[in-house]
C-alpha cells in the first residue's frame, strides 16, 4: 500500500507539468509522499472546491499550486482551505510569467498565498518550503534538509570557473 500523500501538487493544465514535475521530483528525492492533479479554478471550478475542501481531512499538510497567465488557482485554493498554499507562477508564452507572478502574489489581506519564483526555481523551492514545513514536526526530515543544504554549499565551494582562452 502506498503512503498517504502529505503534499498535494495541483496545476491549472497538463501544460504546466514540465514546470511542476520539478516539485514532484524534489519531494520524491526527500521521500515525502505527494500526489499531483490537474485542477483549474477556471475550467473545473467544482473540482477545485471539492479538492480544497477535502484537503485537510485527507491528511494533506500543504498544497503546491502552479498556474500560468491569469493564475487564480493558488489564491482560490487558499480562499477555500486554510492549510498552507504555495503558489508557483508558470512561465507564460506572451508575458513570460510576469502575469502569473502578479496574479498570485497580489492577494488581499486575509487570504495569504505564498508566492515563489517563476518557473523551475519556484517549483523546486515550493517543494523545499513544503519540506521545511513538514520538517518542523519531523526530525528525520529536518536532518535530510540540513544535509541537502550542506551538500549544496560544498558543491558551490568546490566549483571552479573556466580558464580564459
Ligand atoms: N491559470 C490557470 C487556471 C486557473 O488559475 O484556474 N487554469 C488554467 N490556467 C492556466 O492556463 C495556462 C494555459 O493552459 P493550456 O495550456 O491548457 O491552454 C496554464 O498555464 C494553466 O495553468
Amino acid at each position: 500500500m502506498s503512503e498517504a500523500p502529505l503534499v498535494g501538487i495541483i496545476m491549472g493544465s497538463t501544460s504546466d507539468w514540465p514546470t511542476m514535475e520539478h516539485a514532484a521530483r524534489t519531494l520524491r528525492d526527500f521521500g515525502v509522499a505527494w500526489e499531483a492533479e490537474v485542477v483549474s479554478a477556471h475550467r473545473t471550478p467544482d473540482k477545485l472546491v471539492s479538492y480544497a475542501t477535502e484537503a485537510r481531512g485527507r491528511g494533506l499538510k500543504c498544497i503546491i499550486a502552479g498556474a500560468g497567465g491569469a493564475a487564480h488557482l493558488p489564491g482560490m485554493t487558499a480562499a477555500i482551505t486554510d492549510i498552507p498554499v504555495l503558489g508557483v507562477p508558470v512561465e507564460s508564452k506572451t508575458l513570460h510569467g510576469v502575469d502569473s507572478l502578479l496574479s498570485i502574489v497580489q492577494m488581499p489581506a486575509g487570504i495569504p498565498t505564498a508566492t515563489f519564483a517563476i518557473g523551475k526555481a519556484g517549483s523546486v523551492n515550493a517543494a523545499l518550503f513544503a519540506i521545511s514545513i513538514l520538517a518542523n514536526e519531523n526530525p528525520e526530515l529536518a536532518k535530510k534538509l540540513a544535509d541537502f543544504r550542506s551538500r549544496q554549499s560544498e558543491t558551490v565551494k568546490a566549483a571552479e570557473l573556466p580558464a580564459l582562452d
